[in-house]
Order: C-alpha cells, then structure tokens, then sequence
C-alpha cells in the first residue's frame, strides 16, 4: 500500500525552477532517504512532501487524501494528525519537560489527556528516555533532545515520519543511535520514514535511496 504517491511536482523561487517535475511513491513500512548535492532540492521536495509548502503544479497524496487541495484549519488539522517531522535542529519548547513537550500535539489534537500521557510515557520509555521525563530540553544532552523531538513527532501516529538532516547536529554515536531507532520503531510500529541526509551510513541502511540532482529524480527505482 503506498503511503505517499507525489506527481510531477515544480517548484520554482523567483527564477529559480528548483523542482522540475519530481514523481515519488513511498510504501507503508519503507525507509526512504532522499541525498543528493547541496543545492539540488532535497528540502524543498520534503517540505512540499510534508505540506508545509505547495507545488506549483503536480499533486501530492498521503494515505489517499489530496493534500495539495487542502488550506488553512482543514490542512492544520491533517497535518497534526497524519504527519510527523523532525528537523536538524530539535524545536523542542524550553520551558516545557520532556513529557510535556512529547503531550502538546496531542492534546493539540484532541485526544484524551491520560491516552496522550500513556503512549507519551511508552514512546519515551522506547527510545531509552524513561529516566527523562520531567526534564527540561537544556538539562538533557543533543542525542537525547532530539530523540524526545522523535517521540514528539510520534505521538499522533502519523502516516509518515519525515525527517530533515535528522542526525546532522549529532555526533556519530548519538546519529548511529538514532537510526537504530528509526529501525526499531517501523519493526515495532511499521512506522514509514522518508529522510533527507548526508549520512552515507543512514542512507545505505536505508530500505531505498533516492538520488536527487538540478531538481529531478535519477532512479529509475524512485517509484516503487
Ligand atoms: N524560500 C526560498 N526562497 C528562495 N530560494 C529558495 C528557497 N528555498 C530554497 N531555495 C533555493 O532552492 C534551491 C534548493 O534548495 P534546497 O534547500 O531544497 O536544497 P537541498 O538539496 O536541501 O540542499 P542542502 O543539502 O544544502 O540542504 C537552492 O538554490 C535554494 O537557495
């Protein structure tokens, strides 16, 4: 079943055509990383794939809904329920726990308080933060900052998880832990990951590697 099917997406900045007609399916349970040269649109592809931007033309579908048809509430909404992103730099909220940080989408979205508490508590405790509730982001390390952005990413079981240099602030042991866990949670979750790196080693772990360069696509593989 394919989770993600994008056709033919252009995206242009000013004069600069940065997409030039890129077509992507993504099946559930895949680890997908996207690499390719600085430059040649790798972000702009995740941001349009995650609905934080729009193509000028072509059509992105996840899980068989039209988001490049959706605005305003009706897009916030399917983002905070179907989608989850991690960045290079975590975003994690200063002021708020661990716990907390990884609870906010979910009473953003609506879901009963204990229910969000309970699968937060069980997130954490997955990716080796039990003993890192009730702390702040800045008493806990990088490695760990970012793994609570993980769960936080996590917590309203979105359809796809996309990350953006998910490891790039890390060092290599905190980044070869990380991917370990993007293995763990698609065994224990059949989460889908589509992931924009540098990391040689994350992209040769990866079920499948996208090629990207001047704007397209190289495989042929691309579509699944
Ligand atoms: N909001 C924007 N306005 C203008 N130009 C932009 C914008 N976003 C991206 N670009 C340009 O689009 C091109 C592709 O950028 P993008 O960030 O997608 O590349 P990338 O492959 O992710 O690069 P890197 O590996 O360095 O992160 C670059 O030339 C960039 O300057």
């Amino acid at each position: 079943m394919s989770v993600l099917v994008a056709t033919d997406i252009h995206k242009r900045f000013g004069t600069v055509e940065v997409l030039k007609g890129v077509d992507l399916s993504i099946q559930k349970g895949e680890i997908v990383s996207i690499v390719g040269p600085s430059g040649s649109g790798k972000s702009t592809l995740l941001h349009i794939l995650g609905t934080l931007d729009k193509p000028d033309r072509g059509q992105v579908m996840l899980n068989n809904a039209n988001v490049t048809a959706l605005t305003g509430k009706k897009l916030a909404q399917f983002r905070n329920h179907h989608i989850g992103f991690v960045f290079q730099f975590h975003h994690l909220l200063p002021e708020f726990s661990a716990l907390e940080n990884v609870c906010i989408p979910g009473w953003m979205a609506g879901t009963k308080k204990q229910v969000v508490k309970d699968r937060a508590v069980e997130l954490l405790g997955l990716l080796g933060l039990s003993h890192r509730l009730d702390h702040k982001p800045n008493a806990m390390s990088g490695g760990e900052q970012q793994r609570v952005a993980v769960a936080r990413a996590l917590i309203n079981n979105p359809d796809i998880l996309f990350a953006d240099e998910p490891t790039g602030n890390l060092d290599s042991a905190n980044a070869r832990e990380l991917h370990q866990l993007f293995f763990d949670l698609r065994k224990n979750f059949g989460q889908t990951f589509l992931i924009v790196t540098h990391n040689e080693e994350l992209a040769q772990l990866s079920d499948r590697t996208v090629h990207m360069k001047d704007g397209k696509i190289l495989d042929a593989s691309a579509v699944a």
